[in-house]
């Protein structure tokens, strides 16, 4: 059996530590981050607002993100086994993909692909604090937040809703730990029922 769930949501809602917890607790467990799919910096349109667009799905290679999933498709077992994961010998025959990223839900080729669609979120305030504690591989000029991120974020969120895409919005101001709970005893459940 094979289950792909999606980790979305805003930037710093906590997707990649709950995806990285997720991975820890489910056997047979292979994750995709879709930021390792962003282009090059030197192919990322600036915007008229003199910004580099990074938070818009045209920055990111999901062509080579959704071959990705299809390699995993067509062989969980070698997947995994090529990425590190020990696939566990006497257990069910169960694959579980994890896909976490900030713009899952945007690129229509992916989006029926899902079991389940989590999307974790945090209020305006919270997400600029964490943001500014980062430092990205290109850092964010001044004013990109308010600027670009967030209005790009509240656009695709906006896209995805009118799209009617089913997902299970998460309080990323919860603790990790419940969060974590919370998530993978959802994702057991679903894979309870998919095993009847
Ligand atoms: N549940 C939580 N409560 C408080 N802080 C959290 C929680 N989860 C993650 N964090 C912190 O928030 C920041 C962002 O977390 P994380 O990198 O997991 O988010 P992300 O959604 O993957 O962000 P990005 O947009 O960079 O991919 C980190 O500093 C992390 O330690
Ligand atoms: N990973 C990168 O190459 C990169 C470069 C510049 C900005 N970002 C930011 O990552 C976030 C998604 O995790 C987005 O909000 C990008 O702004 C990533
Ligand atoms: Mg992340």
């Amino acid at each position: 059996m094979k289950l792909i769930v999606g980790i979305g949501g805003m930037t710093n809602g906590g997707k990649t530590t709950l995806a990285d917890g997720l991975h820890r607790s489910l056997p047979n467990c292979c994750v995709i981050h879709q930021d390792d799919f962003f282009k090059p910096q030197d192919q990322i349109a600036v915007g008229e607002d003199g910004f580099k667009q990074w938070d818009v799905p045209e920055s990111l290679d999901m062509e080579a993100m959704l071959s990705t999933v299809q390699a995993w498709l067509s062989n969980p077992q070698k997947f995994a086994r090529a990425h590190g994961v020990n696939v566990q010998p006497g257990a069910p025959d169960t694959h579980v993909l994890l896909l976490e990223g900030f713009l899952l839900y945007s690129y229509k080729p992916l989006v029926d692909l899902y079991s389940r669609r989590y999307f974790l979120t945090v209020p305006y305030e919270e997400c600029k604090w964490r943001r500014s504690t980062r430092t990205y591989t290109v850092p964010d000029p001044p004013g990109l937040f308010d600027g670009h991120v967030w209005p790009m974020y509240q656009k695709y969120k906006r896209e995805m809703e009118a799209n009617g895409v089913d997902v299970v919005y998460l309080d990323g101001t919860k603790p990790r730990e419940e969060l974590l709970r919370e998530v993978l005893e959802d994702i057991q459940n679903s894979l309870r029922c998919a095993a009847l």
